[in-house]
């Protein structure tokens, strides 16, 4: 589905926690057709679904109605305060005549009537808000609010099934122990990571780590002990690595890592700040590691086995060389 265009704001004073799920999967279409109708029922010149983002709140749709004076920007979510509050009390608001509301009457606002409700995660944080907006004052019977309150429902019901599409999709993804990616999380993100690094004329460089002796690491110390290096050598990828780079647990005690890198020289950079932060820190065994890489040149067409094959001979060639600096 097309990405939907959005129109984000930063209001003062909010601060919400907001979670990071993609929302264009949505039928976002059905809302529309929601708001439309609900617009007409109303009679009203506008309804409008905002959406709370890091950013601040976001007008996510207006109904076909919108009257395009409160579609202007004149009609901006800084200054509408009866969307903040919906959002940041989590309840309905119903302001019949703002003239007659304390709370309101020194607002300036194109409207004069205002009836809004939260929409909410299923964990309970703030989606954003359905709002019905008029230039008149209003009386609405309590079949119309009750109608409204479905209607959110129907939005809050195809949150929680992206909620728990995003969950799944998130657990199969990620290595429990680690909570990196596992193998198949790396697998299906790497498309979308070199179409990326293509689009940008970058290249890419998969670095495959092993771990050194890990199984004498497990007799020597236990299993449990084991998991903790584990997951050390882990976070240690993670603080090392960018937001865009890929990092992901193999298997066992392998683990790759895709770096946005121009030459073979931030290997080097890499692998010294691994063996930096591990020897820095001084509360478990000390573990070591041999790598190997393999460049993925923008237009590269190799496949993640032929890059695995030649990241893995180059880091067998190192653990052997290892082995005989160590015999000598
Ligand atoms: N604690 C723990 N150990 C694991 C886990 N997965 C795999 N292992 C152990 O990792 C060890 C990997 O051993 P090997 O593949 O022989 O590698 P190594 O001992 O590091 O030997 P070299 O790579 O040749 O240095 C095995 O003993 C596995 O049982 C895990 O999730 N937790």
């Amino acid at each position: 589905m097309k990405k939907k265009a959005v129109n984000v704001t930063q209001p003062d004073n909010l601060n919400l926690s907001t979670l990071n799920i993609e929302i264009e999967e949505v039928d976002w279409h059905k809302w529309q057709r929601l708001i439309n109708i609900c617009a007409e029922m109303f009679d009203a010149p506008t309804m409008i679904i905002n959406r709370v983002t890091p950013e601040g709140i976001e007008k996510f749709l207006t109904s076909q109605t919108c009257n395009t004076q409160l579609n202007s920007n004149q009609f901006n979510m800084d200054h509408n305060k009866f969307c903040k509050d919906v959002i940041t009390q989590g309840q309905r608001l119903y302001v019949k005549d703002i003239r007659e509301d304390c709370r309101y009457q020194k607002e300036e606002m194109p409207y004069l009537s205002y009836l809004g409700l939260p929409i909410t995660w299923p964990d309970g944080s703030i989606f954003g808000s359905l709002s019905v907006l008029d230039t008149q004052t209003t009386d609405y019977p309590e079949e119309y609010i009750d109608a409204l309150s479905v209607i959110k429902e129907v939005i809050d019901s195809d949150l929680r099934h992206l909620y728990k599409e995003d969950q799944l999709l998130k657990m199969s993804y990620t290595d429990p122990l680690t909570q990196i990616y596992n193998r198949r999380g790396l697998i299906d993100l790497l498309q979308s990571t070199q179409d990326l690094a293509r689009r940008l004329k970058r290249q890419l460089i998969l670095i495959y780590f092993d771990l050194d002796k890990f199984k004498t690491a497990n007799d020597k110390y236990g299993h449990d002990m084991g998991d903790k290096l584990l997951n050390l050598f882990a976070m240690n990828l993670k603080k090392n690595s960018r937001s865009c780079d890929l990092v992901a647990r193999w298997g066992g005690d392998e683990f790759i890592v895709i770096i946005h890198a121009e030459d073979t020289q931030s290997i080097n950079i890499y692998i010294d700040r691994m063996n930096q932060h591990l020897a820095d820190q001084t509360y478990l065994p000390e573990i070591h590691f041999s790598y190997g890489y393999a460049v993925i040149k923008p237009d590269s067409s190799s496949t993640l086995a032929q890059l695995l094959s030649t990241a893995d001979e180059n880091m067998y060639r190192n653990k052997q060389l290892k082995r005989t600096d160590h015999k000598k």
